[in-house]
């Protein structure tokens, strides 16, 4: 698969844009959340009293499991990722997206940046990723192949 792409099984974009672009050998992954796809999100829980608790290592996990089922809809995967930047709303949450951001990455994996934003799209988002990754075209098609053959 090749191009722009928004994947139907995952989270709509909340605009006019993609949830990955392939260029050449190299994807291009959108700004991505903890939303699933009913629109609620992980890390998130509001109580009767509508007291809402945040929580950074949550949040942080779903999103990069959802750059994962990103990656994976074109072939690719988390180990592909070359360059990611992260957006977070407090760097007060900087140790727990740190802390759950080593789970899945060290020092051979992706460049990073991080930096703190006044907001993101949402109110009950602490954290935005968005990255890129390479995958080259014999990765993808064998992914392809996989995929038609079963
Ligand atoms: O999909 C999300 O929940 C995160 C939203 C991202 C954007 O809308 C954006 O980065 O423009």
């Amino acid at each position: 698969m090749s191009g722009a792409q928004v994947i139907e099984k995952l989270a709509k974009p909340r605009g006019k844009f993609p949830h990955v672009k392939v260029v050449g050998d190299f994807v291009y992954v959108s700004g991505t959340s903890s939303r699933r796809p009913d629109n609620t999100f992980v890390g998130v829980e509001v109580d009767e009293m509508g007291t809402t608790a945040l929580d950074i290592r949550a949040q942080t996990r779903a999103v990069i499991e959802n750059i994962a089922a990103i990656l994976a809809e074109v072939g690719g995967e988390l180990s592909d990722l070359v360059q990611v930047t992260s957006y977070l709303v407090s760097m007060n949450d900087f140790g727990g997206y740190n802390e759950v951001y080593a789970e899945l990455f060290d020092e051979n994996g992706p460049t990073r940046t991080t930096v703190a934003v006044h907001q993101l799209p949402h109110p009950h988002l602490l954290i935005e990723i968005s990255g890129v990754a390479y995958v080259p075209a014999s990765k993808r098609s064998a992914s392809e192949d996989t995929e038609n053959a079963s």
